[in-house]
């Protein structure tokens, strides 16, 4: 697949009228109608659900106290040829200040700019129907910040919620002692493996006056190259290092058990999980770039990443057609919040 600009749909959605041409409609009525039934039954919770948050029990204090998964009589195996099909979207924060003033973040913990918030609140409306259970986001404000906005136009109105695991106290004293707001909840892990590229001594620089000094050339081969760091920062290899290591070990296994993540992070780190995903080579993620606040939805299924490209269009309903499973989805938003 060709690099480029990732900011444009790479694939033309189907419209929201595709779910009327089912060859099985009656087919799907039923579903439909079941999978509302359970939806509303269950409040969206199924006994997976619980199962999968569980075994974030070991990062997170919320989970601690969700029903137990001994309870469930569902295997492991079951599990997973059930929910064989989830979605990931990927974000990278709104305009952070120091994007507006041009100059080299990296590391720095900068918050994002009115601009940035403006972004972060239109890119929730074009995710608004699709299913959200995980939010993983880097340490740094900037892409905390874009994840809560764009939750807060959800159309499911669950309440993102930010574990903290940092010590045996701060687990404790944010606990959650009623099991109907849990299931009402996001967890949200912030992991400092997501976080931007570390740009050494480049970071609070301007951009073009460093491009003026060490030359154009120099200076896009120190922010866009695979290998070459810049001075005493990281490379794109060395973040994707830390960052890809962690999608593979943290968030892989989550999509696997049917967990619909979103991750909230930074041109860099996600530029490197889109490599690893999409597969390109150390020449293809050159010409990767990555607009603020555009959401990115894949589809994991059977093992593999499949891209859907980015919602931008004036609706997202044929989004939710795409798949069968997002299409169930938003029908369901429809059916309860209409
Ligand atoms: O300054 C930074 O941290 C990054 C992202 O804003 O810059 P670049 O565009 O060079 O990746």
């Amino acid at each position: 697949m060709a690099a480029g600009v990732y900011n444009q749909p790479i694939v033309a959605f189907q419209s929201h009228s595709h779910i009327n041409n089912f060859n099985h409609q009656q087919k799907f009525n039923n579903l439909v109608r079941l999978v509302t039934k359970d939806f509303i039954g269950s409040n969206f919770l199924s006994r997976r659900d619980c199962r999968v948050i569980q075994s974030l029990a070991s990062q997170t204090s919320v989970v601690d106290t969700v029903s137990s998964p001994s309870k469930s009589k569902t295997s492991d195996r079951d599990t997973h040829k059930k929910s064989n099909e989830a979605s990931l979207i990927l974000i990278r924060h709104g305009e952070s200040l120091w994007n507006e003033k041009n100059l080299f973040t990296g590391c720095v913990d900068v918050p994002l700019s009115k601009r940035g918030i403006d972004e972060a609140i239109e890119a929730g409306k074009r995710i608004s129907s699709i299913p959200v259970d995980l939010i993983f986001t880097s340490a740094l404000i900037r892409a905390q910040m874009t994840a809560m906005l764009a939750m807060t136009q959800h159309r499911r109105r669950k309440v993102p919620i930010i574990m903290h695991n940092e010590s045996e106290q701060a687990r404790g004293w944010s606990q959650v002692f009623s099991e109907d707001t849990e299931k009402q909840s996001i967890p949200v892990i912030a992991a400092w493996q997501l976080n931007e590229r570390m740009y050494g001594e480049l970071q609070g620089l301007n951009k073009q006056e460093t491009a003026d000094r060490y030359g154009k050339e120099q200076v896009h081969e120190w922010r866009r190259s695979y290998d070459i760091p810049p001075p005493n920062g990281e490379s794109l290899e060395m973040c994707a290092e830390r960052a890809v290591s962690y999608f593979r070990d943290q968030i892989e296994p989550q999509l696997l058990s049917g967990k619909n993540v979103m991750i909230s992070a930074h041109g860099n780190s996600l530029r490197s999980i889109i490599m690893y995903l999409d597969k390109l080579t150390s020449q293809e993620v050159i010409s990767l770039e990555l607009s603020t606040g555009i959401p990115m939805l894949y589809i994991f299924k059977e093992g593999r990443f499949v891209r859907r490209g980015s919602p931008i269009g004036p609706t997202e309903a044929g989004v939710y057609a795409y798949t069968r499973r997002l299409a169930l989805y938003r029908q369901r938003l429809d059916d309860m919040f209409q």
